[in-house]
Order: C-alpha cells, then sequence, then structure tokens
C-alpha cells in the first residue's frame, strides 16, 4: 500500500511527510516528500507546551495545532491511502508518567478523509517498554533495501539519527526480520541539536546553527564536556530513551558562543560514542541520518570520536532528512498488517509489541 509517513520530531521546526510503498515488511519504493515549517507563532506554542501531559495548559491547544498543521500538509498527497501520524511528543517519561503526543489521529482522520494510524508509543510503555526509539525495525528495513540496492555490503550497519535527540540503530541486514533476536540493538543516544538549537536561540536570535559555523569557530570546554558525559544514563545498557530537556542541566553559560557551541557538539558526539561501546560488533559504517548531518562541526567531531567510517546516510541511498517520516509510514502498514513496532531490543519492551491505533474517517 501507498501510505503518507508524517514526522513532527523533537526540534519544533515543522512537519516532514514522506510516501513509502510497503506491506509492512519490505520497502517496494520511497515516494516523494514535503516539508513544512511551523509558523514562529506555531513553534512558540509547541514550545510553551512542552513537558505538558493531556489536560494541562497549552496542551490542547498544541494537538489542535499540530493536527492543523499536519492535515494541510496530508491535503497535498491525495493519492495516499493511509497516514502514518505520530503527533508531537510534548513529555515523554516512561517509567513514570508515560509518554505524551499532542494530536488526535482520529481528529486527522476526519480532517483529511482518510484512514490514520497514530499513537506508536503508548502501548509499549504501558508493557513496560521505554516508548522510544520507534525507528529501529524501520532502519533494519531500510539496510536490508540498501543492501538488495547494491548500496550497502551484506553487514552491520549502524544508522544515527541526530534530531533534537539523538538516537542510533545497529542492525545486521542478513538477519530476515527485524523483530529477530540479534537483528537489531537500538538506544537513543543523547542531546544531539536541541541544546545547541536552545544555546542559539537565546544568545544568538537564530534557530540552529546553520552548517555548524559557530562551534566550527570554538573550542570544546573539556571539563564541560567530561562532566556532562559523567552522567549515569551514559553508562545504563541499551535499550533506552530521553526526554528532550533530560540534558537541560548542562552549564555552558559561562563559555563564550562559540566555545559554547564547540561543547555541546563535543557532548552531542561523544555520547554517541559512548553508546556504540554497546554495539555487539563494530558496524562497518555510520549511516547519518536527520538535520544534524548538515552541521559540519558536528560530523567532523563524530568522525575523530568514532572507531569507525561516519557518512550521510545518502551513501547508502536513502533520503536523510524524511527517513523518521518514511519510518511512520512504514511502521502505519506494519501496524494495519498486524506486525510488531518494536521489541526487547529496541524498546526493551518484554516481548515484540504491536503498538499504534488506527482511526477511520467515519
Ligand atoms: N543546515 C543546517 N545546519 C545546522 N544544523 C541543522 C541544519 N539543518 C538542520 N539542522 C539541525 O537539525 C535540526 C532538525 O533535525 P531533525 O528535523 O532531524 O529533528 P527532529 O526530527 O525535529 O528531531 P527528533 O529526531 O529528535 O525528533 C534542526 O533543529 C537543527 O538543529
Ligand atoms: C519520545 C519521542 O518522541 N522520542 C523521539 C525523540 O527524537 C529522537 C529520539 O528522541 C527518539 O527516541 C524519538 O524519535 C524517533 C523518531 C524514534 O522513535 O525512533
Amino acid at each position: 500500500m501507498l501510505v503518507l509517513g508524517m514526522m513532527s520530531g523533537t526540534s519544533l521546526d515543522g512537519v516532514d511527510a514522506a510516501l513509502i510503498e510497503t506491506d509492512g515488511r519490505a520497502i517496494t519504493r520511497f515516494g516523494r516528500s514535503e516539508y513544512r515549517a511551523y509558523s514562529g507563532n506555531e513553534a512558540a506554542a509547541l514550545h510553551a507546551a512542552l513537558g505538558r501531559w493531556p489536560g494541562e495548559e497549552g496542551a490542547a491547544a498544541a494537538a489542535e495545532l499540530s493536527v492543523a498543521a499536519h492535515a494541510a500538509l496530508a491535503g497535498r498527497f491525495p493519492e495516499a491511502e493511509v497516514i502514518g501520524y505520530h503527533g508531537q511528543t510534548l513529555a515523554h517519561d516512561p517509567h513514570g508518567r508515560g509518554t505524551h503526543q499532542a494530536g488526535s489521529g482520529a481528529a486527522l482522520a476526519r480532517a483529511t478523509g482518510r484512514r490514520v494510524v497514530w499513537d506508536f508509543r503508548s502501548e509499549d510503555v504501558r508493557r513496560g517498554g521505554e516508548g522510544a526509539p520507534l525507528a529501529p525495525f524501520f532502519h533494519h528495513a531500510c539496510a536490508a533495501w540498501a543492501v538488495s540496492a547494491g548500496h550497502l555490503p551484506a553487514a552491520p550497519v549502524a544508522l544515527l539519527n541526530l534530531g533534537g535527540v539523538g538516537n542510533l540503530t545497529w542492525t545486521d541486514p542478513r538477519i530476515q526480520t527485524p523483530e529477530a533476536p540479534g537483528a537489531c540493538l537500538a538506544f537513543d543516544t543523547g542531546p544531539a541539536n536541541a541544546p545547541l538549537n536552545d544555546l542559539m536561540r537565546a544568545r544568538r536570535g537564530t534557530t540552529r546553527d546553520e552548517g555548524g559555523a559557530l562551534a566550527l569557530a570554538g573550542r570544546a570546554d573539556t571539563a564541560v564536556v567530561a562532566s556532562a558525559l559523567a552522567h549515569p544514563f551514559f553508562d545504563r545498557q541499551p535499550p533506552k530513551s530521553l526526554d528532550r530537556d533530560a540534558f537541560a542541566a548542562v552549564d555552558v553559560a559561562h563559555l563564550p558562543d562559540a566555545d559554547a557551541a564547540a561543547s555541546l557538539v563535543a557532548i552531542a558526539a561523544g555520547a554517541v560514542a559512548r553508546g556504540l561501546q554497546f554495539a555487539p560488533q563494530m558496524p562497518t559504517q555510520v549511516l547519518v541520518c536527520g538535520g544534524g548531518r548538515h552541521n559540519g562541526a558536528m560530523m567532523a567531531a563524530l568522525g575523530e570520536a568514532l572507531p569507525c567510517a561516519v557518512v550521510p546516510v545518502e551513501a547508502a541511498g536513502l533520503d536523510g532528512d524524511m527517513l523518521e517520516a518514511q519510518a511512520f509510514g512504514w511502521l502505519a502498514a506494519r501496524v494495519l498488517a498486524g506486525l510488531p513496532t518494536s521489541g526487547p531490543e529496541t524498546t526493551g519492551v518484554p516481548g515484540p509489541c504491536c503498538g499504534g491505533r488506527i482511526s477511520s474517517p467515519d
């Protein structure tokens, strides 16, 4: 089936939408994609609602805004039979209050006249999993696709998503299904772009460090980096997940702008290196997707910190800006096929877990 996957990540910059043709197992074809940036007012409303749970101030407005933005974008894809709708994560506390993605799939189904698969994380959390990351089974499908297309050798590889938070999937495409033991090991690596974006907003009034120019002009403060990487999160065995602001306490207030940016980049790269130590074997390469791969300082720091090649995921014929949107399209097809969306090695859920809810327009 032809599915439209839609994702608005923790960076709160906008919505990605991408078509994918799949039965929830193999990827038959990648289709076209579009991005819709949030307006300043929309981003401000979403920021104001961060950390809020259903019923709390700002959450309902964020949910309505999310549905409206996604419906507008979905209107540009009339050919999609089904929509995979992630919603906007406002809060994530899997072993406490749960996980909260604002935006109702039922409302989106009514607004678009199409079937919507949504609420992908709750069931995993309810069953004791981390509820994240959910892209790993899709990363396995991508690796298998890239091997069959001749873009990758048939060997273990890692996919690293550098969004607001980073997440990494080690995967062996020689194993047939993603839920099979040994096919995937996945976890959030640590903070990626979110602290850098927050720094740029506070100090420069911009949304991001374009190309990593500011970080490239600075020097990482070794004491700040070491103290951030001393966080007990990095010693925890994967799977493990993070809330967007888990590292809000990293203190770079005393550093000049460029050194502060360089330090946050070094922390993000160091976090990936710490995480990769848990991989069952060193991957042939780390394929980087997500906005962070456009940050030259981030890519350079990763190249230094990791013991294997680090390349943008385009090297394997994939689209690094749309991988997460595609993931939620593929996962939607998987939910409709009744196949698991997470497992013990991706979210720590005790057994294979079929998450997601299905809403019809009528
Ligand atoms: N040209 C660029 N230069 C520097 N940084 C960039 C560039 N383009 C994107 N980014 C960074 O990538 C971020 C967006 O990444 P992405 O869209 O992958 O995140 P997300 O999907 O919102 O987050 P997550 O994956 O955590 O849910 C931006 O907020 C910015 O920090
Ligand atoms: C709770 C939540 O929304 N987590 C996001 C976030 O952004 C990156 C990282 O943290 C990952 O855990 C996840 O998103 C991706 C798409 C995932 O679930 O694989």
